[in-house]
């Protein structure tokens, strides 16, 4: 066994940050939801680190749960003074450990009583100094006084259980954690302050006064037959569309929250790497007259015009014996596949280019630009874009073609000012609509009326699952298990 251990080795109940996946195995809960669930209970104190697992002038441990409070007492220098809050308050104080007598950290407890608070049961948050060591003994010492360590996600799980917030906002949560982009961070925001959930509870109404017209039609005229339904047709289609308005501000959501990757490619020795430099503002990529001279590509994330992008660096493209150099093509042309713009790089003070065996021009994903225009008295009259990255000319209209390109590809959702992020939301919405316009197409061939109340219901239980009024453990286990560990 190795004696040594890295210092800043993440302690065993820290997944060392976000996305972590614990397993904490559930005896006996409450709900019929909660007891499918695996990993996550809500009659037992949990704890976690809410900061990241790192040197910092403060850190963060949090707990939660039905005895939170009294265990905190436990090691706490002041279980009095913790004891006396009220809803929520703030005390000095020192963690102890009751066994050896040993004081582990000079502290501020902050402490919430059940019903308030982030999660809506009793919780006290140590704020403690950031010490790798000190956060280790922190966790170790939670863990001995017998909280459990918690599952990704698990404190907004508790407050979703609670009814601190729905489906939308807890997933809201994450997304603003996550947010790669200030409007991503806003919109997030916005969803979290109930902006969605109140979208789709207009769309729920909107449902139900269409449905609660044709429950009349079916109490009182079962014997009619044949004739005008009264079903509502143009309220159904143009519910949907609403809705399929707001699914589609996906792809806007998706653009600003994840961003999208941006490739520079193209032949050895065309200025990729010092194009890449000055685009970041950074000598980070070696530039030199060498043809072949990048080989690993490089990958960085960067804003551009306000969007999220990873931006990569790679290998030129041309005809080569080096094994070596044969592999960082062979992984250039793999980045070219997953890319969302590819920004083919052409040195424009030479006739023959290397690359063009490799690159379909045709490629709708592809910005042409022609760099080193300084060396030419004239520009040829070719298409696409002429830059100079040694005279910094052209870069900001080859930054717009970028965003402009990547905007183009988010389409219109109408004057809907809402945006969503996440797969499950638009799926949902899909469905809601889709289940809407079936109603109306079948109502137009003469179905009886309580087949098409049936689709109706289909769209309200599809929406009732965005805000978790209908849910189900694993659509639980698959939102809550994407989170971090502590938030
Ligand atoms: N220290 C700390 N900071 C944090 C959080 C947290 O859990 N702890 N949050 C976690 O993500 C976010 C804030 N979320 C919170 C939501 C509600 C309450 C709360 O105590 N609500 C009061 C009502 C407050 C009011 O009336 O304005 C209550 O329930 O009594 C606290 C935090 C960000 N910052
Ligand atoms: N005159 C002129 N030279 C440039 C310009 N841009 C880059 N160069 C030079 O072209 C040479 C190649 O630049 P790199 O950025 O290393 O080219 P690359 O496309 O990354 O090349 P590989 O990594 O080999 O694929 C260097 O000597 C740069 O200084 C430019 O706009 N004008
Ligand atoms: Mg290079």
């Amino acid at each position: 066994m190795n004696p040594v251990r890295p210092m800043d080795e993440a302690p065993q109940w820290s997944n060392g940050g976000c996305n972590g996946s614990w397993k904490v195995y559930a005896h006996g809960v409450s709900s019929d939801i909660l007891a499918m669930m695996e990993n996550y209970r809500t009659d037992d104190d949990i704890f976690a680190l809410a900061t990241p697992w790192g040197e910092s002038a403060l850190a963060v441990v949090r707990t939660s749960g039905p005895r939170a409070v009294e265990k905190s007492c436990l090691m706490f220098s002041r279980p009095g003074a913790l004891r006396a809050v009220g809803t929520a308050g703030l005390v000095h104080g020192f963690l102890m450990d009751r066994l050896t007598g040993e004081k582990v950290d000079e502290v501020m407890a902050s402490v919430y009583r059940e019903g308030h608070g982030y999660t809506g049961e009793e919780a006290v948050e140590f704020s403690c100094h950031g010490s790798l060591d000190g956060i280790k003994r922190i966790l170790r010492l939670c863990a001995d006084t017998g909280f459990r360590p918690a599952s990704p996600g698990e404190f907004t799980f508790r407050a979703f259980i609670h009814g601190r917030m729905d489906l939308t906002k807890a997933e809201a949560v994450q997304e603003l954690v996550s947010a790669r982009s200030s409007r991503a961070r806003v919109m997030a925001l916005d969803r979290l302050g109930g902006a969605l959930f109140s979208r789709i509870e207009q769309f729920k109404q909107q449902v139900l006064t269409i449905l609660s017209g044709i429950e009349v039609q079916l109490d009182y005229a079962e014997d009619e037959i044949g004739g005008d339904t009264g079903f509502p047709v143009g309220e159904s289609i143009a519910t949907a569309t609403a809705l399929e308005n707001l699914a589609a501000s996906w792809h806007a959501g998706q653009l600003y929250g994840s961003g999208a990757r941006v490739v520079l490619a193209g032949a050895t020795n065309a200025g990729k790497s010092s194009l890449f430099n000055l685009l970041l503002k950074d000598e980070r990529a070696i530039v030199s007259d060498i043809h072949g001279t990048t080989r690993d590509y490089l990958e960085v994330e960067a804003e551009i015009d306000g969007i999220p992008v990873r931006l990569y660096d790679t290998a030129g493209l041309r005809e080569s014996a080096d094994t070596i150099e044969g592999e960082g093509m062979r992984r250039t042309m793999h980045l070219m596949e997953q890319a969302d713009i590819i920004v083919l790089v052409k040195d424009g003070s030479v006739e023959k280019q290397s690359q063009e065996e490799y690159i379909h021009e045709d490629d709708n994903r592809l910005i042409v630009v022609h760099n080193k225009s300084d060396l030419r008295s004239k520009p040829l009259e070719l298409s696409g874009l002429w830059i100079s990255v040694k005279k910094g000319e052209g870069i900001s209209a080859l930054v717009e073609a970028i965003a402009l390109r990547l905007r183009s590809r988010v389409p219109e959702n109408g004057d809907e000012a809402l945006v969503i992020e996440s797969n499950r939301q638009r799926d949902g919405l899909y469905a809601a609509a889709q289940a809407l316009r079936r109603a109306a197409a079948m109502d137009a061939s003469g179905v009886p009326l309580d087949i098409v109340a049936a689709e109706l219901h289909a769209a309200l239980r599809s929406l009732g699952e965005l805000t978790g009024e209908v849910t189900s453990e694993d659509v639980l286990e698959r939102i809550f298990s994407g989170f971090c560990v502590g938030k």
